[in-house]
């Protein structure tokens, strides 16, 4: 167990000063507060989906996330446009499989954007354990398990799909399929106040197209934004309506210096 090797500082000060645009295909809970959160954090969020123009749109972005949180048939081709055209540009792509495991349509959909190798998978810890094939306790698009428990799970996926695998939870887990970290931080009403995890999805696609030849290293960067501010807005917030501004604010304040300060990660 060892300290990174690398600054998330720079990391963030890379991605700051890159604005990278992010084309982010998510759900329609997640719309606003995922856009808030790459603009805080120092990205330039586009909200573009449709079937005529998401592939086109892919090959001017510097990273595509895409999230199936609320599916629907007509928005499944911009995604497999989306993910299609950020391969044949070489731009990384991150999905979000949120509750993949509820329904046969939301399945089938993960199993054709999988197919398309995301560069990486972001889900909380029942979406990574069911989509290993383990039982889990997720209801709907929350979940039932700790990212601890899930850990074989990501590491599994990471091997069998060439891909990095992050689980997030009170414990955040992330792995390439050899190489393995663990970030703590974060607050209990980060899970209180919806679309966090999708917007979340849409930051590790900010890092991952400032710095697209590292993508473990900006998926950690990412989580651990999200731990340190997360931890910074839950001593002064009330309840998660007070936290989300707060979150923001919090994002938006943290300098390179005191995220390396703060930032808890461990190698595994
Ligand atoms: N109990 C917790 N304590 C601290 N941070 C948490 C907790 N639960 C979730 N988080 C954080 O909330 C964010 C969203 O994760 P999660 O809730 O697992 O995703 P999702 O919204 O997709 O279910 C992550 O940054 C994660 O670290
Ligand atoms: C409530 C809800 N319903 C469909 S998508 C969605 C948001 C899920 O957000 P997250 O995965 O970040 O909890
Ligand atoms: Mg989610």
């Amino acid at each position: 167990m060892t300290n990174p090797s690398f600054s998330c500082g720079r990391l963030l000060a890379a991605m700051r000063q890159a604005n990278p645009l992010v084309q982010c295909i998510t759900n329609d809970v997640a719309m606003n507060i995922a856009a808030n959160v790459l603009l805080a954090a120092g990205a330039s969020p586009a909200m573009v989906s449709a079937e005529e123009e998401a592939g086109e749109f892919a090959r001017i972005a510097g990273a595509v996330t895409i999230n199936i949180g609320t599916l629907w048939s007509g928005g499944v081709a911009g995604m497999l446009a989306a993910a299609n055209a950020a391969n044949g540009a070489g731009k990384p792509w991150v999905l979000d499989p949120v509750a993949h495991y509820a329904t046969g349509f939301r399945r089938r959909v993960v199993g054709e954007l999988m197919a398309l190798e995301p560069t990486i998978l972001r889900g909380n810890a029942s979406e990574i354990m069911a989509m290993a094939g383990e039982a889990t306790r997720g209801q709907g698009v929350d979940s039932g398990d700790s990212a601890m428990a899930a850990q074989n799970a990501a590491l599994t996926l990471a091997r069998r799909y060439g891909c990095i695998v992050a689980v997030t939870g009170d414990v955040d887990f992330v792995t390439d399929g050899s190489r393995s970290a663990t970030i703590e931080g974060g607050s209990p009403l980060m899970p209180k106040v919806t679309a966090l995890g999708c917007a979340l999805t849409c930051l590790v696609g900010a890092f991952a197209a400032s710095t697209p030849d590292q993508p473990f290293e900006a998926t950690i960067a990412a989580l651990a934004l999200f731990a340190v501010s997360g931890q910074d807005a839950d001593g002064h917030a009330r309840g998660p309506g007070s936290f989300q501004p707060l979150f923001l604010d919090a994002l938006s304040a943290l300098g390179s210096d005191r995220f390396d300060a703060e930032a808890r990660i461990t190698m595994r």
